[in-house]
């Protein structure tokens, strides 16, 4: 079942730059897709608008069977930002239910999910701490948790990672590919300049050229989940990376 598809969408900004050029691609339900391209190509314009945060200039986007903005105001997609942006004064846990407060949902309720996704992200005994009391792991741990909370149906990450050491990096990706396999069909739509990252996690990569932003490749990595550390030493790795590096440079 087709999750997001994008038909010859163009964004233009108001000062004439043209961030994005027909772009068009069909994501399915419960895919790992990643968009790797080179700094300002578009990629973060392109989940703007699929997340209902900016507007398309032209072409149709459609998104769980609707448009954008009904996806966002159903709160069945989520995102996740290289900042991980917890509110410094409250707790971890008053942060990760920040969501269902605003929805209103019944407090008990609200500190169950929040049980749920700490235990998900491995942070069950830092349910009370402050922000500050966290590493940038934890923190980034944090902000997927809160991004968990409501079950979306879509998590947009743009970037997560990319503020973190590569051996804290390593693990958090290997914890977000479990964290993915247990939810039911989440699909992950992924943006990194990192071709080692987009190989690891996706099952598609879609290829950016420099701006104006087209997708100009997609790379399917046909390699079975659960991957596990050892994937990364494995020649079929290499390859892919290879490919991907390659497809960049064209
Ligand atoms: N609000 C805006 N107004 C004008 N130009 C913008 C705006 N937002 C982004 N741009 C421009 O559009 C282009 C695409 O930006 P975008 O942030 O989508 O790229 P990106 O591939 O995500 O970049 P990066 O990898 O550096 O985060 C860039 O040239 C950027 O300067």
């Amino acid at each position: 079942m087709e999750v997001l598809g994008l038909k010859n969408v163009s964004k233009t900004y108001r000062n004439g730059t043209v961030a994005v050029q027909e772009a068009n691609l069909s994501i399915h339900e419960g895919e790992f897709v990643s968009f790797v391209g080179p700094s300002g190509c578009g990629k973060s314009t392109i989940f703007r608008m699929a997340a209902g945060l900016s507007q398309p200039t032209a072409g149709q986007i459609d998104i769980l069977g609707g448009t954008p903005e009904q996806a966002r105001t159903s709160n069945s997609i989520s995102c996740v930002f290289q900042e991980a942006t917890l509110l410094p004064w409250v707790s971890v846990s008053e942060n990760i239910t920040l969501p269902l407060q605003l929805r209103k949902q019944p407090r008990k309720q609200q500190l169950e999910e929040a049980e749920r996704v700490l235990q998900l992200v491995g942070l069950q005994d830092y349910a009370k701490a402050l922000p500050r009391e966290l590493s940038g792991g934890m923190k980034m741990r944090v902000s997927i948790a809160r991004a968990l909370v409501a079950k979306p149906k879509i998590l947009f990450m743009d970037e997560p990672f990319g503020a973190l050491d590569e051996i804290t990096r390593q693990t958090l990706q290997e914890e977000l590919l479990t964290i993915w396999q247990k939810t039911e069909q989440m699909t992950i739509l992924f943006v990194t300049h990192n071709a080692f990252e987009a190989v690891y996690l996706s099952n598609r990569i879609m290829v950016m050229t420099p701006r104006p932003g087209r997708i100009s490749d997609e790379i399917a990595i046909n390699i079975p989940y659960p991957r596990g550390e050892q994937f990364r030493a494995h020649s079929d790795f290499s390859n892919y990376v290879r490919q991907v590096s390659e497809s960049l440079r064209h």
